[in-house]
């Protein structure tokens, strides 16, 4: 259907909750033009969210919080658009000028078709289409105006939102990672934050711009005749009708397509991120599958999504076409008893192809307000997941001038979040500055977890921990992790240069520390080896250096941070005899003069510790010293037995 209302139009159309209008009617809002923008296809904006409920089994954490309202949701966010509030009002502003500006644009078209091409007079065209284009010229300046700004602000928002989301993921325990698919992460930080700003946004600019113009269009509409408007009128509650038929299911299929992005995603990555355990085991096929499994899922909610959006596309249309023969048919009907001029009928008619759209959207609102609150929840979700530490109150920090780096476990007692038994029970140690201490003991014995209690991923249950003789939790987090450097098992590369790679262990490090770190870490003439030198960009999961070499950049990072305490979580493990040996000597040069706790299975080094620890089921079995421990004949004599080594130390490598 071709009406007058499809010429191009000046009004901002910011938030058109359902999929692009089908070519020949108004085209996409500059909104969906902006480059590098997440944009769907069909369902889209529909698409918007999923709330834990509608994961099924996909839900990491099985949290379903129904019922968050809209205007919950939307207090939430809306002090995320602090500072572009004013920006807002102006945004405003231009949608109700470029409503009018369509509005007297139309009423110039009515006079024209009057009094210039109906009674066939030039004279009676310039006052008329001068004024027609100024009100052009008038919307063109306002529309691009608003159109930008709305797109500016918008963009500020999801900016400031996924920022917000981001921090304070960052500050999640590891255990949350744990229960979640970081393709699912990913989906939320993407699409549902585009989903909140669809609603706080986009959805309050749309809905300004969706009531100025149908007030505008309406009062002009009743103001050429009252009656045949009020005749129209009467039918727009069809365009209500056909939405909320709709709503329903079409919310259904595009979240069950959101569910589907984020099963894709996570496959992707993950089939990615092991990709050595892929092609060692030959499971390119069952990889294949997997994604082949989800794509299909995908494939039928977004041909769903695109169906219903379609079939509600055509019906609106064919309620559109049947309000304007309704209006063609009265006025035909008037103009034959003189009472209406064809100037009018053209304008009247035009009014309604102007009409019926912000209707529409208003219309559909409710359906976008729906939609993007379950998106909403899906980030809640995430925002309402409590940090498991938190930074003392201001009053309460203490931050001790030069952390001599005494660490201390005070009967410490842990239990990780959910799991039933307590992984640590009543551990008690002291490391003072400059001491090794060596833990060891069967693998789950909790080893590990004494690591991420001294770094504060968590806080324990009973007991404390103290550094310096401050407990942990009256410390910033920032301070106490600045004075801590961490080795961890996993030697974690980043998708960088090696010279980057290294000066993240302490920002503002010049590129001679760089060097002197490395040098120290005898990763030096390694590095100078590679083809860019400290400029070689490094993959972590194609890194084509071997682990020893990560290992010595590792070392080379913790050698930059200089933290009076040194955590290490078996840095030789993974590595062969003779790599572990090139590893040791950095690794000493590292720890002396440092507080070191060294979480190990491989006793090669314990002759140099100040003392062993032996944990067995979270309990401190043994302490001593090597020999000391050796002639108790305990559970570390068995350990250092079933080690088999010949000799107690290697041979140490320059
Ligand atoms: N995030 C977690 N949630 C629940 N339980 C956990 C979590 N992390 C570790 N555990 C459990 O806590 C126990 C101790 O784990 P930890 O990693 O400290 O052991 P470990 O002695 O370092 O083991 P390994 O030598 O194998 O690295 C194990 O039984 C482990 O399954």
């Amino acid at each position: 259907m071709t009406t007058l209302g499809d010429q191009p139009t000046i009004q901002i159309r910011v938030a058109e909750p359902l999929p692009a209008p089908a070519a020949g009617r108004r085209g996409p809002s500059p909104r969906d033009r902006v480059p590098g923008r997440h944009r769907r296809t069909a369902g889209d904006q529909e698409s918007i969210g999923l709330s834990g409920s509608d994961r099924g089994g996909t839900t990491a954490d099985g949290a379903v919080r129904p019922g968050r309202t809209a205007r919950r949701t939307f207090s939430r966010f809306w002090p995320l658009t602090r500072g572009d509030r004013s920006w807002l009002v102006l945004i405003c502003v231009c949608v109700v000028l470029a409503a009018l500006a369509e509005t007297e644009s139309v009423l110039l078209f009515g006079e024209l078709t009057d009094n210039a091409l109906r009674v066939g007079s030039l004279s009676a065209f310039w006052t008329p289409a001068g004024q027609w284009f100024g009100a052009a010229l008038v919307g063109a300046v306002v529309g691009y105006l608003g159109n930008s700004l709305a797109v500016w602000t918008s963009e500020r928002f999801v900016m400031r939102l996924r920022e917000q989301v981001f921090r304070h993921v960052q500050s999640l325990p590891p255990d949350f990672f744990g229960r979640h698919r970081t393709g699912d992460l990913v989906e939320r930080l993407t699409g549902d934050v585009e989903a909140i700003e669809q609603m706080v946004v986009s959805g309050a600019v749309g809905t300004v711009s969706a009531v100025f113009s149908t007030v505008f269009f309406s009062a002009a509409a009743l103001w050429l005749r009252w009656d045949l408007a009020l005749a129209t009128f009467t039918l727009a509650p069809l365009f209500w009708l056909a939405a909320s038929r709709f709503s329903g299911r079409i919310r259904t299929a595009a979240r069950q397509e959101r569910v589907a992005d984020g099963a894709i995603t996570s496959v992707v990555e993950e089939s990615l991120g092991h990709l050595a355990l892929t092609q060692a085991y030959n499971r390119a096929g069952a990889e294949e599958e997997r994604l082949r499994r989800e794509a299909r899922a995908w494939l039928r909610a977004s041909v769903t999504g695109a169906r219903l959006s379609e079939l509600y596309e055509q019906l609106v249309e064919v309620v559109e076409t049947l309000c304007v023969l309704v209006v063609i048919g009265l006025g035909a009907w008037e103009i034959s008893k003189s009472r209406m001029t064809i100037g009018q009928l053209l304008a009247f008619a035009a009014f309604l192809g102007y009409l019926y759209p912000p209707i529409r959207s208003l219309g559909r609102l409710g359906l976008t307000l729906t939609a993007a609150t379950a998106g909403a929840e899906r980030l809640l979700e995430i925002l309402d997941a409590r940090p498991a530490v938190t930074d003392p109150a201001a009053d309460r920090a203490v931050r001790p001038s030069g952390v001599r780096g005494e660490v201390e476990f005070h009967q410490v007692g842990f239990r990780y979040p959910g799991a039933a038994e307590d992984v640590l029970s009543a551990v008690s140690f002291t490391a003072r500055p400059g001491e090794l201490v060596l833990i060891t003991g069967a693998s789950g014995a909790g080893k590990s977890t004494v690591s991420k209690l001294l770094l504060r991923f968590y806080d324990p249950a009973a007991g404390q921990v103290r550094l310096d003789g401050v407990p942990l939790d009256r410390m910033p987090v920032s301070f106490l992790r600045e004075n801590i450097a961490l080795l961890p098992q996993e030697t974690l590369i980043l998708h960088d240069s090696v010279h980057e790679n290294i000066a993240c262990g302490r920002p503002g490090a010049t590129d001679a520390d760089v060097v002197r770190a490395a040098r120290a870490a005898d990763a030096h003439d390694f590095v100078a080896a590679l083809p860019d030198g400290y400029d070689t960009p490094i993959d972590p999961h194609t890194a084509e250096l071997s682990g020893g070499q990560l290992q010595r950049l590792a070392i080379a990072r913790a050698m930059l941070r200089d933290a009076p305490v040194l955590v290490l979580d078996e840095p030789t493990t993974g590595l062969d005899a003779a790599t572990a040996r090139r590893v040791i000597t950095p690794l000493r040069r590292l720890m002396r003069g440092r507080t070191t706790i060294m979480i190990t299975h491989d006793l090669n080094l314990a002759p140099d510790a100040d003392r062993i620890l032996v944990l067995d089921h979270g309990r401190l079995v043994e302490t001593g010293t090597h020999h000391e421990l050796l002639t108790l004949e305990g559970s570390y004599a068995h350990l250092h037995r079933a080690q088999n080594h010949g000799t107690e130390r290697p041979a140490e490598e320059g």
